[in-house]
């Protein structure tokens, strides 16, 4: 483990340290530092291009796949550096999973679209395993009973929030310790917002969960903490209750009053 993991409590899941993230020259990310506890709900709010994506994008090196975006600072995961050259980046992305705002399924059947990640990491020896992972991720992501008769039909053909929980399945299915959401229900009805909403909220008993919302009434809903960006900036991070009863910035309170945003 290494020396700023060993300074922290050990339930420290997430800890970035001065993380920069700069596209070409542009400065996105202005040196943010923040510690993520394991089991805790995170929400991003902020303006639209305060870097809320960006910053998120860097616990799983997504950034990594952009050109022109460089990254600095540390950030590790579980004590881990994330940089570290030795590190296998795939093994990272299935260890911190990732929805995102639009729904992407596979083009392949419902059951296809769970077990191919677990097949690609060698978590399933035999078929009888692979189906008991599709139907626990299934069922974990609250899908198991609408979709157990047309597992062989394609994931595409389902609801919008269907697609998304098929989403969020695929991601459990591969064991993460570390879910990241980008604004996971911007494309989805009301209903299929408060269904996701609940799931996370189960979801959290085992797995951590970062999430970039535009809706702070989600934000105030779902997350344990609330972070407030501004500029690139961390404004202000906190407890969810707290960052929205008695903010501590100004620009804090302007941006959850209505004041800009
Ligand atoms: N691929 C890219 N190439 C160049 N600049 C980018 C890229 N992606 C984002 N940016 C810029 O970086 C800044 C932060 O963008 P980012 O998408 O992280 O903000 P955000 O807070 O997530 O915004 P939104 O809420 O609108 O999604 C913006 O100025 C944006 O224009």
């Amino acid at each position: 483990m290494s020396n700023v993991a060993q300074d922290n409590a050990t339930n420290l899941k997430i800890i970035a340290r001065d993380v920069k993230v700069f596209y070409g020259q542009a400065e996105a990310v202005k040196g943010i530092s923040m510690d993520i506890a394991q089991n805790e709900v995170v929400a991003f709010i902020g303006p639209s291009g305060c870097g809320k994506s960006t910053f998120l994008r860097c616990f799983n090196r997504m950034n990594d796949t952009i050109e022109h975006c460089r990254v600095t600072g540390l950030i590790e995961m579980a004590g881990l550096n994330i940089h570290d050259p030795a590190l296998d980046v795939v093994q990272l992305r299935a260890q911190v999973g990732m929805v995102f705002q639009k729904p992407n399924p596979f083009p392949k059947s419902i059951y296809e679209n769970i077990a191919y990640g677990p097949r690609l990491h060698g978590l399933a020896e035999r078929k009888a395993d692979l189906d008991d992972i599709v139907e626990s991720s299934l069922r974990r992501a609250g899908l198991w009973n609408e979709v157990k008769d047309r597992l062989d039909q394609p994931g595409t053909g389902l609801s919008g929030g269907q697609q998304q929980r098929l989403c969020i399945a695929r991601t459990i299915a591969v064991s993460p310790e570390v879910i990241l959401m980008d604004e996971p229900c911007s494309a989805l009805d009301p209903i299929a917002t408060s269904i996701i909403e609940e799931l996370i909220d189960e979801l959290k008993q085992n797995f951590t969960i970062v999430m970039v919302t535009h809706n702070m009434q989600q934000a105030a809903r779902v997350s344990d903490k609330t972070a407030f960006f501004h500029l690139g900036e961390l404004v202000e991070m906190g407890p969810t209750n707290e960052l929205f009863t008695n903010p501590q910035n100004k620009r804090t309170e302007d941006y959850i009053t209505g004041r800009y945003g």
